[in-house]
C-alpha cells in the first residue's frame, strides 16, 4: 500500500467512525456504529446485532467508553505497532476523524433530543374518540334494535340507535357520514347506507353463549377478550356490581383509545332477546326459552359499539384503492398493530371481515382515503403482565384465529415444556399478507395462490401489480419474512411507510441518512401538523391523524432502522436494475 493511498484508508476510517449516532437506552448512553466501520477495523465485542437488517446497514450497540478504547488497541495493534511512515499517516489521518467524533455526536445529541422533544409534544396531544361520552346506555332497553349488519362465527351483530340520543332530524346532516347532495358519485346504495347510519349510528354485537352459563361474572369471564378495546365508562355499572359482589379480577386489561382500533362504548349482559333473523339465521344457539331445540344460554354479552358502513372485505369487492390510498390503508393497520404491542396485545385474528372502514363527514366515496379501524379481539391475547409471549405447553392452548393468516413462528410452534410463542411480530405479518387484498391481488394464503404460512418460502410469495410503490412491495415483502427476527416490527414498518409517503427529501440520493438532516425533516413535519391542526397536509383528518401518531411515537432507533431497510430497499433495486 503506497502512502497516498494509507492516507486515503486513513480517511475513509475516519469518515466512517463518524457515522457514529448516540442516543439513549435505558438511561444509558450506547454509541450506534455501522457495520462496515468495523470492516477497516477490529471486528470488536459487539452485542445485540440488529440480525434482520442486511449487513451493511446493520447497527452494531456497544458502550461508548469501550467502544473507543476496542477501536484504539485494535487499531494501535494492527496498524500502527510497525511505525513505518505508512502506518502514521494512517494513524494521523484516523486521529483526525476521531477528533472530530466529539462534534458528531453532539449533533446527534441535539438531534436525539429533538425527538424526544416532538414526541412529548405529540403524546400530549392523544387521540380521544370522536364521539361525546354518553352517560346511559347499560341496559339493552336502552337502544332501538334495527336489521343485522353482520354475523360471525361466534356473534350476529345489529344497527342500533340509543333512545337516550334520539337520531338527528332528517334534514340534518348525516352524523357519521356525511351525505352531500352535490356529490355525483352518490350512489343509491351509498345513499341507504348513509341513512341508515343516520338513524342507526351504533352497532350492537350479540354474543352466543353456549357455555358460560347465565351469570354475569362467568359471561364476563368466558369473554373477556371481547372487552380489550372497552373504554373506561363502558362497564361502569357492571364493574360496581362484579366489585360489590366480590369478583375481583374478572375484567381483563383495556386498550386506551385509537384511531386506528374499535371502541366499544359499552358492555352489559342481558337476556338474549328475538331479534330480526335469530330463528332463520341462528336458531341452534337460542335459549330454550326461544328455541325448544336451541342450545344456547338465556343471557349473555351485549357490546355497543359505532356502526361503521364497510368492512374491508366489502370495500375491496368494490373498488380497488389507488397507490396512495392504498398506502395510506396499509399504514393505518401496521398503526393500528403498533398500538396494540406496545398494551401489549396481539389481536390473532386479522383478517378483511375484522377490519372495519369508514369515510370522514364530507369525504368523496372511494375517492378520498377511509379510515380503517381493526375490531373483534375476541381472540386476542392480553397477558395481565402485557407480556406477547405465550407458553405453549398444550395444544390446548388457544393460539388465536383464523388459521391461513396464522404467521409462521405461530403455526409451525411445537407445545412442550418451556415452549413459548412471541406474538410480538405475528400481527405484523398478517398485515403483509392482507396488503395483497388492498392492492387488488388474491391474499396469498387464501386460494386460488393457496400458499400455508407453515411451510412457503419466500421466493414463492406472488409478485404484486407494478403499480404498487417499490418502497410499500418492500415493506410488504419484509412483514411475510418467515422468520421474525429478520421482519420489521409493525414500528418499524409503519416508519418506512410514512418516510416513504412524507419524508423522501430526508431520504436523498445517498447511501446514508444523517441524523441531523433526519431531525430537520421531523421538526418541519410538527409544524406543518400542528398548523394545519386535525385536517392535516392535504386536508385529509386521516393523514393528520397518521401524521400524529407517527411523532407521538418517535424512537430513533426505530426510525434508522426503518430508514436502514429503505436505503437496503433501494440498492437492491439499482443492482437489480443494472444487472438486466
Ligand atoms: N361496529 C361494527 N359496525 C358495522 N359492522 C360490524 C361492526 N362490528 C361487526 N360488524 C359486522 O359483523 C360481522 C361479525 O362481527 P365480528 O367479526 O365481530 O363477529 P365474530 O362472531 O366475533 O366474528 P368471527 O367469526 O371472526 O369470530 C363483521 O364481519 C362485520 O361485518
Amino acid at each position: 500500500m503506497s502512502v497516498k493511498h494509507a492516507i486515503s484508508r486513513g480517511l475513509e476510517l475516519g469518515r466512517s467512525v463518524l457515522q457514529l449516532g448516540l442516543f439513549k437506552s435505558g438511561g444509558r448512553v450506547v454509541a450506534k456504529l455501522r457495520a462496515d466501520c468495523f470492516r477497516v477495523g477490529p471486528s470488536g465485542r459487539t452485542v445485540r446485532p440488529q440480525a434482520f437488517l442486511p449487513s451493511r446497514y446493520r447497527y452494531y450497540r456497544t458502550s461508548l467508553k469501550g467502544l473507543a478504547a476496542q477501536l484504539q488497541s485494535a487499531v494501535f495493534r494492527r496498524r500502527f505497532t510497525g511505525g513505518s511512515p505508512r502506518n502514521r499517516a494512517v494513524f494521523l489521518a484516523f486521529g483526525l476523524g476521531v477528533g472530530l467524533i466529539e462534534q458528531q455526536l453532539e449533533e446527534d445529541r441535539k438531534s436525539a433530543a429533538t425527538c424526544q422533544e416532538i414526541q412529548a409534544v405529540f403524546r400530549k396531544k392523544r387521540f380521544q374518540s370522536p364521539r361525546q361520552p354518553f352517560t346511559s346506555g347499560y341496559k339493552l332497553e336502552d337502544y332501538i334494535i334495527g336489521k343485522q349488519i353482520g354475523k360471525g362465527s361466534n356473534a350476529a351483530v345489529y344497527e342500533a340507535a340509543a333512545k337516550f340520543a334520539p337520531p338527528k332530524t332528517s334534514d340534518s346532516k348525516c352524523s357519521l357520514v356525511q351525505l352531500k347532495e352535490d356529490e355525483e358519485e352518490v350512489e343509491k346504495p351509498r345513499s341507504l347506507t348513509c341513512c341508515s347510519l343516520r338513524n342507526f349510528p351504533l352497532a350492537v354485537k350479540m354474543m352466543w353463549n353456549m357455555g358460560a352459563g347465565s351469570s354475569s361474572e362467568a359471561i364476563f369471564e368466558s369473554m373477556s377478550q371481547e372487552l380489550v378495546p372497552a373504554g373506561p365508562l363502558a362497564l361502569k355499572q357492571e364493574n360496581e356490581q362484579i366489585t360489590l359482589d366480590g369478583h375481583f379480577g374478572v375484567l381483563p386489561k383495556t386498550l386506551s383509545a385509537h384511531p386506528n382500533v374499535i371502541r366499544v362504548f359499552r358492555a352489559f349482559t342481558a337476556d338474549v332477546p328475538l331479534l330480526p333473523g335469530a330463528q332463520e339465521e341462528y336458531p341452534d344457539v337460542l335459549p330454550a326459552r326461544l328455541n325448544p331445540d336451541g342450545l344456547g344460554n338465556n343471557r349473555t354479552l351485549f357490546l355497543v359499539m359505532k356502526n361503521y358502513p364497510y368492512t374491508l372485505r366489502q370495500y375491496l369487492k368494490e373498488s380497488t384503492p389507488g397507490r396512495r390510498q392504498g398506502s395510506l390503508m396499509m399504514l393505518q393497520l401496521l398503526e393500528g398493530v403498533d398500538h396494540l404491542c406496545r398494551q401489549g396485545v396481539a389481536h390473532r385474528d386479522l383478517k378483511s371481515d375484522n377490519i372495519l372502514l369508514e369515510f370522514d363527514s364530507g369525504q368523496k366515496m372511494f375517492n378520498g382515503c377511509p379510515r380503517v379501524v381493526i375490531t373483534d379481539f375476541g381472540c386476542c391475547l392480553a397477558q395481565g403482565d402485557s407480556s406477547l409471549q405465550l407458553p405453549y405447553t398444550t395444544r390446548w392452548v388457544c393460539r388465536g384465529g383464523n388459521g391461513s393468516l396464522m404467521a409462521p413462528e405461530v403455526i409451525t410452534a411445537v407445545p412442550g415444556c418451556g415452549v413459548v410463542i412471541d406474538y410480538s411480530k405475528a400481527d405484523a405479518w398478517a398485515v403483509g399478507a392482507i396488503a395483497y387484498e388492498i392492492f387488488g391481488e388474491h391474499n396469498p394464503f387464501y386460494r386460488p395462490v393457496g400458499l400455508e404460512s407453515r411451510r412457503y418460502q419466500e421466493k414463492q410469495l406472488p409478485p404484486l401489480p407494478s403499480s404498487v410503490p417499490a418502497d410499500v412491495q418492500l415493506v410488504i415483502r419484509l412483514l411475510l419474512r418467515r422468520n421474525p427476527n429478520q421482519r420489521p416490527s409493525a414500528r418499524v414498518a409503519a416508519n418506512m411507510l410514512h418516510l416513504s409517503l412524507w419524508g423522501r427529501k430526508a431520504l436523498a440520493k445517498q447511501d446514508s441518512v444523517s441524523m441531523k438532516k433526519l431531525a430537520d425533516w421531523l421538526l418541519c413535519q410538527s409544524a406543518v401538523v400542528l398548523l394545519k391542526g386535525c385536517r392535516g397536509p392535504s386536508g385529509n383528518r386521516v393523514e393528520a391523524e397518521l401524521q400524529r401518531s407517527f411523532l407521538s411515537n418517535l424512537d430513533m432507533e426505530d426510525l434508522q432502522t426503518a430508514v436502514g431497510f429503505l436505503l437496503y430497499g433501494r440498492e437492491q433495486r439499482q443492482a437489480c436494475i443494472l444487472s438486466t
